[in-house]
């Protein structure tokens, strides 16, 4: 077919990011005086990003998470997901803290995991159960679906605890430092398991840290955030980076170049 040059021929506008963040302010109001965590931060995630949020201790990292999550309201801006304002808390989104206590001690592993899939998804007892097992066995634990959390170590619980947001098929995972309180090995072993969980079956992810290193290997997009309040400082590619590259010449540049974007463009001249 001969397209004639003046027939008008229809743009596709591209999709909008499954999560948008615009122009978010967060605050606390602690001892009748106003603390501003974040100022007018601005993101887009698309579907499958691993996203990092890397900033200095009170930066307002965790405070985004919150807001992401429905859980504080911005005072300033809007948060999107798919197109639909971020007001509560809700399934679609679901968070794996640093803290080793996340998981009732009266529950067993497997009951830690079908809770929220009974609960919140309302799947009748088979049906989560099978769900949660079928997670179980993606982090290597099915062997320990009978065990009480106190008898796991901090790396399992840890795995119980992303076992258990994966079963709720989240539209987003939000991970807030999930992996600080664990030994150096552990973490690695844990970052190296994450990014073969999110091979094996792709999810959108956003990843809080302080660690530079850890920012490199978990994400392909990572936002920098100025220390408190938190501005967006920079948005740098990661993809070429993963555990495989820790180490090389061009991690260690990148790893410097972010530590300089980070700190030192904030010393007097
Ligand atoms: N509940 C709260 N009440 C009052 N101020 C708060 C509250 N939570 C956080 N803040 C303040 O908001 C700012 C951002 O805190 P936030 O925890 O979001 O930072 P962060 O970057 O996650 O820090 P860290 O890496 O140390 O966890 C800090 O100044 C903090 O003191």
């Amino acid at each position: 077919m001969v397209r004639d040059e003046a027939t008008p021929v229809a743009v596709q506008a591209p999709a909008p990011a499954l999560l948008q963040v615009d122009g978010v302010s967060l605050e606390y109001v602690a001892q009748d005086r106003i603390v501003r965590a974040t100022h007018r931060v601005s993101f887009e995630v698309q579907r499958g990003d691993r996203f990092v949020l890397l900033g200095p201790s009170g930066c307002g990292k965790s405070s985004l998470l919150k807001a992401i999550g429905g859980f504080i309201a911005p005072t300033e801006g809007e948060i999107r997901l798919a197109g639909a304002a971020v007001r509560e808390p809700g399934p679609d989104r679901i968070a794996v803290f640093q803290e080793f206590d996340q998981l009732p001690p009266w529950k067993t592993v497997l009951a830690n995991v079908m809770f929220p899939l009974q609960a919140a998804r309302r799947l009748p007892r088979a049906e989560a159960s099978e769900q949660a097992m079928q997670a179980l066995v993606r982090v290597g634990l099915a062997d320990f679906a009978k065990a009480y959390p106190h008898t796991l170590s901090g790396g399992m619980k840890q795995r119980v605890a992303i076992a258990r947001a994966l079963a709720m098929q989240p539209t987003v995972l939000l991970m807030d430092e999930p992996f600080a309180a664990l030994d150096a090995l552990t973490r690695r072993r844990m970052q190296e398991e994450l990014l073969t969980l999110w091979a094996d079956a792709p999810f959108t992810l956003i990843f809080v840290t302080h660690s530079i290193e850890e920012a490199l290997v978990v994400g392909n997009r990572i936002l920098l955030l100025s220390p408190h309040p938190g501005r967006v400082r920079a948005e740098l590619d990661a993809q070429r980076f993963g555990l495989h590259s820790a180490g090389s010449a061009d991690f260690q540049a990148q790893a410097r170049r972010i530590h300089r974007l980070l700190f030192e463009e904030d010393r007097p001249a």
